[in-house]
């Protein structure tokens, strides 16, 4: 299938990001006082570029995990459908999880995560999203912690794709398609 052409304006600059980032682990690293290691989880893809620059900021004992996830496939739209392709390396009955997703939208994701996670019976289990679309969202989901709440717009960048490009984006931007500017 051919791409329809598009360019990326900015929405959320690598300055704004990271100074939220710092702003956030500070409030991370006191949500976890008694904590001898907290396990961080990163949901892959999308999360690898967030959790790196998170994990840097956190001023404390961690593991790091990844779980990987897809409902959305190259696609626009939620298959609805929380795929599965990776499981977490480690145990984490009894231990305290911080779990690191990139963007809230449907919720279907999260929520989907979390049924499974708690099911395993962690310590203590929170979230924490660097995006939020809640005017999207189709299942009740709220992270613990959200970086930016932003509107409904198709963003990249920063670990987000759109058919797989642009995760390597320094910042978030949208995807603005050329013919729908000159229609
Ligand atoms: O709230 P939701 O509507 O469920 O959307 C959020 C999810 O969508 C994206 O993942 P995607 O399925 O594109 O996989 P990826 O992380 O590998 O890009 C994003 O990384 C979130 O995990
Ligand atoms: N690339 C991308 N993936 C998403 N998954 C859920 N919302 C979005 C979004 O706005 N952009």
């Amino acid at each position: 299938m051919t791409q329809r052409p598009y360019h990326i304006d900015v929405m959320i600059s690598a300055k704004a990001i990271a100074a939220r980032i710092e702003d956030l682990a500070r409030t991370i690293r006191k949500e976890y006082p008694d904590t001898d290691k907290l396990v961080v989880i990163g949901l892959l893809r999308g999360s690898f570029v967030f959790i790196a620059d998170l994990v840097r900021e956190l001023d404390m004992n961690v593991e790091v995990d990844f779980l990987e996830v897809s409902s959305y496939g190259d696609g626009m739209e939620s298959s609805r459908n929380v795929k599965i392709f990776k499981d977490l390396r480690g145990d984490i009955e009894g231990r305290d999880v911080l779990v690191v997703e990139d963007i809230v939208d449907t919720g279907h994701t999260l929520t989907s995560v979390m049924d499974l996670l708690r099911s395993r019976h962690p310590r203590k289990i929170e979230t924490i999203a660097l995006l939020d679309k809640p005017v999207r969202r189709e299942v009740d989901f709220k992270a613990t912690w959200t970086g930016f709440e932003i509107p409904d717009a198709f963003v990249v960048g920063y670990g987000i794709d759109f058919a797989q490009a642009n995760r390597n984006l320094p910042y978030i931007g949208t995807v603005v398609f050329d013919d729908d500017e000159t229609a």
